[in-house]
């Protein structure tokens, strides 16, 4: 396994009901974010502004981590309101997206979240399985 500078991180478009996923994704974006942590690392994520994936990201941005968002073109005004953090690269579909996110990755991390963080993190650990990639996936 080489080094690990870019993670992907998988998690709910909403913030969901219990405090405990909020304090997940901040200690996460902190701990990624965080030059005086080992695991400083660059973040890809789904480019959602809101709900975990906004706290997420604006915690890793905040950090002085490069954060990189992958959306669908559809996705735009569904999942964005307002400022994402850092860099966004608009894709044509959920397809390319998910490639998209793999390819630039080192590893895969989920954190709480509904049915399309569930999808995404299976999908993932299929292709590991399938030896698609030789990545580590978290969850
Ligand atoms: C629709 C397609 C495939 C199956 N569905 C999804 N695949 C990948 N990502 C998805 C899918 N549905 C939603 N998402 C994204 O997951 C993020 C978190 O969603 P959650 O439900 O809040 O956990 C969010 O960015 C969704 O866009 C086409 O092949």
């Amino acid at each position: 396994m080489g080094k690990l500078t870019r993670v992907c991180v998988f998690c709910g478009s909403k913030s969901g009901k219990k405090k405990i996923f909020s304090d997940a994704a901040l200690d996460l974006g902190r701990q990624l974010g965080n030059s005086q942590v080992e695991r400083k690392m660059d973040l890809v994520y789904g480019g959602g502004s809101g709900g975990l994936m906004g706290l997420v990201s604006q915690t890793v941005y905040d950090g002085g981590s490069h954060v990189l968002g992958v959306i669908p073109t559809a996705l735009v005004p569904i999942e964005i309101s307002g400022r994402t953090a850092g860099e966004v690269l608009i894709v044509s579909d959920m397809h390319e997206r998910k490639a998209e996110m793999a390819r630039r990755a080192d590893a895969f991390i989920a954190l709480p979240g509904g049915y399309g963080t569930f999808e995404e993190l299976l999908e993932m650990i299929t292709w590991s399985q399938l030896g698609i990639h030789n990545k580590p996936v978290s969850f």
